[in-house]
């Protein structure tokens, strides 16, 4: 993919773009109803301006400047709402193909989580508010219409109060940790899949698709992290946990081709204070000291067996 030539019997890569161009995006239906997004957009181009490196020559340059205007020019042109994931292909899909010397496009979107918010119990029409965690997604596109999606899902903090433990870990000289089949579970969870699309003809062109898949993966994660409503599910480990969010997404959607998962594991410490004479708090699954450093890190990634991630 990358742009890389013979210089001198050197090989030389290069590419160039603009990183963080903020940009709301609102659409009003005729009932009143207003749909918002707020995007952080970054873009990276492959192409052809060798000689603006080596020669002083900028005539094939694609000004990082026009690359920000056109974010803008293409949002306005959206007349309907669109998904991240749609906004970065179209974006990347029209610098490979308006730029002659454009061989490749990266596009990252990191969409801020605004929410509608509800007033007396109903949708509001045109109020928002900040939720937790970012939606994000990640495109490359080829002047061949070949096409690399990713989507990602960042800061989805989730704690279970029990249905967790740890125990028959090693143990030895330097192990202090109990064995224990009660504890917290706390983690922040980070999720990237990848789309098995190939290519930018085989997308779904079903309006919102991937802002819906990612609110069900989000869903198949968090009901697979706490199990049912009523007794939950036990936890033998965060490593247990993550493939078992791992395989739910892989089985439930079968157009993600893999998906890579980290669940720091953000320890909630039993609380015993001893005084020389008496016992001050005995820790009975009660009282913790939260923390989160250091914490655990348990990252792992599943993928069918063709896939890359
Ligand atoms: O679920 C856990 N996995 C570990 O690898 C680990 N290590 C540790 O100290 N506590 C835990 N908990």
């Amino acid at each position: 993919m990358s742009s890389d030539s013979q210089l001198d019997g050197l090989k030389f890569e290069q590419r160039h773009g603009k990183s963080r161009v903020r940009l709301g995006r609102v659409w009003r239906s005729k009932q009143g109803v207003h749909f918002m997004v707020e995007w952080n957009v970054s873009i990276s181009l492959f192409s052809d301006c060798i000689n603006s490196y080596v020669r002083d020559d900028n005539s094939d340059i694609v000004a990082t400047d026009s690359m920000k205007n056109t974010v803008y020019a293409k949002a306005k042109e959206c007349s309907e709402q669109v998904s991240a994931e749609d906004f970065a292909i179209l974006l990347a899909k029209h610098f490979t193909s308006f730029y002659k010397q454009v061989t490749a496009a990266f596009v990252n979107i990191v969409e801020k989580p605004w929410e509608r918010v509800s007033v007396d119990g109903q949708p509001h029409q045109h109020g928002f508010k900040l939720g937790s965690e970012k939606h994000t997604t990640e495109v490359v596109v080829k002047k061949s219409g070949s096409l690399q999606l990713r989507s990602s899902i960042q800061g989805l903090t989730v704690l279970k109060t029990t249905k967790s433990g740890f125990e028959g870990f090693v143990r030895d000289r330097y192990t202090a940790l109990p064995d224990t089949r009660e504890r917290i579970l706390a983690t922040e969870v980070t999720a990237t899949w990848r789309y098995s699309y190939e290519s930018i003809s085989s997308v779904p062109q079903k309006s919102l698709y991937f802002a819906e898949r990612y609110a069900d993966v989000k869903q198949v994660l968090v009901n697979t992290f706490f199990g049912p409503p009523t007794g939950g599910v036990y936890s033998a480990s965060v490593q247990s946990t993550l493939f078992q969010m791992a395989k739910a997404v892989l089985n439930r959607f079968p157009d993600i081709s893999s998906v890579e998962l980290k669940l720091p594991n953000l320890h909630f410490l039993p609380v015993n204070i001893l005084s020389k004479e008496n016992s001050i708090v005995k820790f009975e699954d009660d009282v913790y000291l939260p923390t989160d450093e250091p914490h655990g890190t348990i990252e792992a990634s599943l993928s069918r067996f063709w896939s890359k991630m």
